[in-house]
């Protein structure tokens, strides 16, 4: 049986770029005195970073917040426990940046990138929220997908919005909403229900609700259905085949990402007054702070999900082998908008904290790491990890999760690196999906996110992809994205190529070590438990709950 090593040689350091590219004296000065905030607002942590001009962080806080599993497949946050964490992160990272001297005068805006898809829907009149957000992993819509995909017009939606027909989206979470909550129906009828993506809701909150700013950037937009990829716009037709009537639900204008009016500033805090400028969906934050900015381009973020983007340029592409199309960034004023080919694996960093919370297994996430290193293979064990159905390219909801292999030989170590090998394997499967849909091949992957700090996992990506992996010592990406995004509306920076230098220094690239035969052999082992975990939810099953 081909199996990964376990004690790999060290992966190699290296810097990008060279002293030829260096940003002049003075520019560099400049930049060390100006100062960005950026909220990072995610599926499972908040955390606001403060940066420098260079890109280097200068203090920083971070929480993580209440998932609230009221059945099986349902996953709720709580969006006043949300606002509460921003705004205590901003309070303590800023306690910190001015303790080391530094004057909050001195941060000249703040951005925002959030957890995509998940939704909040309050009352346009007096603000009230209607329901807690259901979060982008949630599958108690699953039924209502079966049925939408039964309507006229489903097979046109993603060459409209870029997006598959599943739980994954905003739309399916809105329709739920309008059919079992009350008091949404109601205000809905009434013409007063606001919907808005966690962007929007924390924007209309930090600025004060009393200003009823209702707005949102075009990335976080792209996910929630409702807008035609080739126009940016709200679609009628979509919105139609959602009936939904536009004159009863206030839906958030769409901005470009960076603006230095349009997000409005905040209205209370220790950076009351300060502009927030830049506001991006999480994965096109992550694109951006690693410098995605040209077609070819690509990153994977392994945060709780794991999100592959793939610059593809100014003009959509639309999947055929399972990826979704949606809006990379859009800088706005002479930009045009880029877009990416994603793969959305549903299930990562939340797989290792599933071995914390409800096995035990480790303390903390970090843990898994030497618990996988007690075994020096993954003992023949596969596990899917369909949580939430299977998300790119495969789209399976039938499925839930399933480990395959075990036997009285199998140990805990087993099962925690088969955990992490997982995301390995999905990653594999969106990169051949990626090819094929692109016509090139991948020279490197960018990493990034809170599971790439594992090197057993990072080496195992290598391996399964057969090119390098390429990981940067500031992995705080997304964070830094946002910044950027705010930066370029405040003039901070003017062009791209004024970013060059941030985090360039000290990368560390995992190269593959295992030969393709050893490595098509694993995977082949994937595909058949994908295969057999397909079918296993039964139409009875539905709505699935304890
Ligand atoms: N050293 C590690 N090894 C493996 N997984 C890790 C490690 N550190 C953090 N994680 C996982 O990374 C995830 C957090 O990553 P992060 O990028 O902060 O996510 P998010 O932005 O979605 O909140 C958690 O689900 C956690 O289990
Ligand atoms: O919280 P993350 O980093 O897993 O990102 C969540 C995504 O935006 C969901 O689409």
């Amino acid at each position: 049986m081909a199996e990964l090593p376990l004690d790999a040689p060290k992966p190699e350091q290296v810097s990008h770029g060279g002293k030829d590219t260096q940003v002049p004296k003075q520019d560099e000065e400049r930049l060390k005195k100006w100062f960005i905030g950026s909220i990072d607002q995610g599926t499972t942590t908040t955390r606001f970073l403060i940066f420098d001009g260079t890109g280097t962080p200068i203090a920083s806080h971070q929480m993580e917040f209440k998932q609230i599993y009221l059945h099986s497949g349902w996953i709720d946050h709580d969006p006043v426990e949300i606002v509460q964490t921003v705004e205590t992160c901003i309070e303590e990272a800023t306690k910190e940046f001015t303790k080391k001297g530094y004057s909050v005068s001195d941060i000249k805006a703040i951005g925002l990138s959030t957890q995509r898809e998940t939704t909040v829907l309050w009352d346009s009149e007096t603000g009230e929220l209607l329901h807690s957000a259901i979060a982008w992993p949630d599958t108690r819509t699953q039924h209502i997908v079966r049925e939408l995909k039964e309507r006229k017009g489903a097979d046109k939606l993603q060459d409209i919005c870029g997006l598959p027909l599943s739980t994954y989206p905003s739309s399916v979470k809105l329709i739920w909403m309008l059919r079992n909550v009350d008091k949404v129906r109601k205000a809905y009828d009434e013409g007063r229900l606001a919907f808005g993506t966690i962007d929007t809701w924390l924007l209309f909150n930090l600025n004060g609700k009393d200003k009823k700013l209702h707005i949102t950037d075009v990335t976080n937009a792209s996910r929630t259905m409702f807008v035609n990829l080739h126009n940016l716009e709200y679609d009628s037709t979509v919105l139609d085949f959602f009936e939904l009537d536009p004159k009863k639900i206030k839906l958030p204008k769409i901005v470009p990402c960076s603006d230095p009016n349009a997000f409005g500033s905040m209205a209370s805090g220790p950076l009351k007054g300060v502009k927030i400028t830049g506001c991006l969906g999480d994965q096109s934050a992550a694109l951006v702070g690693q410098k995605g900015f040209s077609p070819g381009m690509a990153k994977n973020t392994y945060g709780t999900g794991c999100f592959l983007l793939y610059n593809v340029g100014e003009k959509p592409v639309m999947s055929h082998h399972g990826l979704l199309a949606t809006v990379g960034y859009h800088f706005g004023g002479k930009r045009k908008p880029v877009y990416a080919l994603e793969g959305s694996i549903a299930v990562a960093g939340s797989a290792v904290q599933f071995l914390r919370n409800n096995f035990k297994f480790i303390e903390a996430s970090p843990d898994i790491n030497e618990l996988a290193a007690t075994v020096k293979d993954n003992g023949g064990c596969v596990f899917v990890t369909a949580f939430s159905g299977l998300f790119a390219p495969y789209w399976i909801d039938d499925a839930n999760g399933t480990i395959f292999g075990i036997t009285q030989f199998t140990e805990r170590g087993h099962i925690a690196r088969a955990t992490m090998e997982a995301t390995c394997f999905q990653t594999k499967a969106i990169l051949d999906a990626m090819e094929k849909d692109s016509g090139h091949k991948l020279a490197q992957l960018a990493v990034d996110g809170g599971m790439s700090n594992s090197e057993l996992c990072m080496q195992t990506q290598a391996d399964l992809i057969g090119i390098p992996v390429d990981r940067p010592v500031m992995r705080e990406t997304t964070s830094l994205g946002a910044a950027i995004a705010a930066g370029f509306a405040v003039d901070v920076w003017k062009e791209f190529e004024e970013l060059k230098e941030i985090n360039k220094e000290d990368h560390t690239v995992f190269k593959p070590q295992i030969s393709k035969e050893a490595s098509s052999k694993l995977y082949k082992r994937w595909e058949r438990a994908v295969e057999m975990s397909k079918g296993w939810l039964d139409s009875d099953d539905y709505p699935l709950s304890s």
